[in-house]
């Protein structure tokens, strides 16, 4: 069994990233510029948007982090917004997720201008996503095809399974693991919490990608030997004998799973950190017009 280390393939990306950037900066080019707006105080994105913030000083990115409380009106998130997509300084921004109950989710990423958009979250991206044109694709799901690429594994013909839906991870991921590149080209199954028998169809898988936040669903009796299995799921579970007072817990069931897999993320340590850098690297091409060219 080999571990995925996304923390060091996490940084290994930044340091290719702060390469380009030193070049950018030595041939008098504009510097790629991030802005982030938080709303509230969630701590889980709090550390997110403050991870993004540090990771953007560390390859050379100028950044800029907007911050409201969580009573904000859509209308004053929206009015940011069109500041942001007309300031040329700005080359891609992002608003963390979630938003407070009482704004619209839609119609704020509706708002974003595409090609700033390196969240990959409006609807034109996933529409060129889809279509298989040049977009901004999500982090999270980009940094999975990040993943199995450095550590070459072998993609072509393979059963994806993919469970759990969101617009930020399930959903992006199945369409991508079944499109005509590598890594991709899978036949590809989409599974949620409301699939019935869903051991079914892991049990087929020789890739699984557990995507659906509920800790350790994904146990050793759901999972073919051999398998890759790619956990994305962060919950926070109450640990009093940890300083934080939580713990992190993936959807898979780790030290029972790991033994029959092949390859295996680990939680924390494996999809996240590669989050953050393929947004940073969505910025990088946001900054040099890459994608919309
Ligand atoms: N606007 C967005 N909102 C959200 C996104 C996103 O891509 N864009 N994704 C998630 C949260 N997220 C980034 O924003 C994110 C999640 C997890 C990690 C990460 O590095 N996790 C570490 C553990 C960190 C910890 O101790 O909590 C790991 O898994 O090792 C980075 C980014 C929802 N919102």
């Amino acid at each position: 069994m080999t571990l995925l280390d996304g923390k060091k393939t996490s940084e290994t990306i930044q340091q290719e990233i702060a390469a380009d950037v030193a070049e950018i900066k030595a041939n008098g080019g504009k510097v790629p510029h991030l802005a982030a707006i938080l709303v509230g105080n969630d701590g889980g994105s709090v550390t997110y948007v403050t991870n993004k913030v540090l990771a953007c000083e560390r390859v050379g990115f100028g950044s800029t982090l907007i911050r409201y409380e969580d009573d904000v009106t859509e209308d004053e998130l929206l009015a940011k917004i069109e500041e942001l997509n007309n300031d040329d300084e700005i080359d891609g921004f992002i608003v963390q997720l979630p938003l407070p109950k009482h704004i619209n989710t839609d119609k704020v990423l509706e708002a974003v201008d595409p090609k700033k958009d390196v969240d990959g979250f409006h609807p034109t991206n996933v529409g060129r996503m889809v279509a298989g044109l040049s977009a901004y694709l999500p982090a999270t799901p980009a940094g999975i095809l990040q993943l199995l690429a450095r550590y070459e594994i072998e993609t072509k013909g393979k059963h994806c399974v993919v469970v759990g839906r969101s617009n930020i991870v399930g959903s992006p991921m199945s369409i991508l693991m079944s499109k005509p590149n590598y890594p991709g080209n899978c036949t590809v199954t989409l599974c949620h919490r409301n699939t019935v028998n869903l051991a079914y169809h892991t049990l087929q898988a020789d890739i699984i990608i557990a995507a659906v936040g509920i800790p350790g669903l994904i146990t050793a009796e759901m999972v073919k030997e051999g398998a890759v299995v790619i956990d994305v799921g962060t919950t926070r579970v109450a640990d009093e004998t940890r300083k934080a007072g939580y713990r992190l817990r993936g959807d898979v069931d780790f030290d029972n799973v790991a033994p029959k897999c092949s390859f295996i993320t680990p939680v924390p340590g494996g999809v996240g950190p590669l989050t953050i850098a393929m947004l940073l690297k969505n910025t990088l091409r946001a900054a040099k017009r890459e994608v919309y060219a």
